[in-house]
């Protein structure tokens, strides 16, 4: 297990927020995630964790500096672990849309050449960082994800693929049927190559409507009706549709005027920590 550098540290609500650098066995690179540590964690007692993913061109900084989680994660006693959207460096391969390579990992592990050697960002997200997360720091267990577009994606396919290791899923504005919407298309056929087949396992409606009646994790998803990315690329309809044929627990709440920014995240994050609440704490 690889040793924490840690980089920062302010002190938030009571408790703490920190950003540590590593080096990932799973993408080969130096990654940097943020943890907030509500007050709770400072005593004897552990705390569950809600993991952040968010979306393309940002960084483990987006949701810790813009949402405003930290207040109420620091009431309901939760920690939250905010990664990168994917490896850096020089030596990792990258493209000059900003859709695509560094910033735009999509929370797949790749198969293609020249992505395969570092985009890992499935794995990482989902097994080495909760084991170095709860080897390090006072958290138990217990654990949720949740994320924003890209990283909502993330959030649902992670939880639909891994049933009984998320107690709940949530995602803002998540781009639902990656199979057949530009952004991911574009980096399905980048990370995963021609075999759409391929792709399946990493799309939240395919994944939903194949679960299994005994694998259940609460959901909740927030679209603002004014986002400027709903009709051709997040398609939350599809996703309800999927769960309603299917007999899955999901709600789709939608709101009049938001868009596909950070205001949204930030108006519904405390109801998003609220849920997530009813199965961590
Ligand atoms: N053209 C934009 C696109 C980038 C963008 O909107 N990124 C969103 C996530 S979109 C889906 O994954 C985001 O969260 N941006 C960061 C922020 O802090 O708002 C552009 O490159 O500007």
């Amino acid at each position: 297990m690889s040793t924490l550098e840690n980089i920062s540290c302010n002190r938030a609500f009571g408790g703490w927020h920190k950003r540590y650098r590593h080096t990932s066995s799973t993408t080969g690179t130096e990654m940097v995630f943020a943890i907030y540590l509500p007050p709770q964690a400072s005593g004897s007692r552990k705390v569950p964790v809600l993991y952040w993913l968010s979306g393309l061109t940002c960084t483990d900084e987006n949701f810790m500096q813009k949402a405003g989680a930290q207040r109420m994660a620091a009431e309901l006693g939760i920690a939250i672990v905010a990664p990168d959207t994917s490896p850096r460096g020089e030596e990792v391969a990258n493209d000059e849309g900003y859709d695509l390579g560094q910033g735009a990992g999509f929370y797949v592990n790749s198969t293609q050449a020249p992505w395969q050697s570092h985009y890992q960002m499935y794995d990482y997200i989902t097994k080495e960082l909760p084991e170095l997360v709860e080897a390090n720091f006072p958290v138990n267990d217990k654990r949720s994800i949740a994320g924003h577009s890209m990283g909502g994606h993330g959030a649902l396919i992670s939880a639909l693929k891994n049933p009984g290791r998320y107690l709940s899923a949530s995602a803002f504005s998540p781009i639902v049927n990656p199979t057949q919407v530009p952004w991911g298309q574009k980096a399905f056929a980048a990370y995963l190559g021609d075999d759409v087949e391929a792709w399946k396992a990493y799309d939240s409606c395919e994944l939903i409507a194949a679960a299994d009646a005994n694998d259940r994790t609460p959901m909740l998803v927030s679209q603002g009706l004014s986002d400027e990315f709903l009709a051709e690329q997040l398609t939350p309809q599809r996703l309800k549709q999927a769960a309603r044929d299917n007999g899955y627990p999901l709600v789709l709440e939608q709101h009049e005027g938001y868009d596909h920014s950070y205001y949204f995240i930030a108006s519904f994050i405390e109801q998003h920590l609220k849920f997530h609440a009813n199965f961590l704490v």
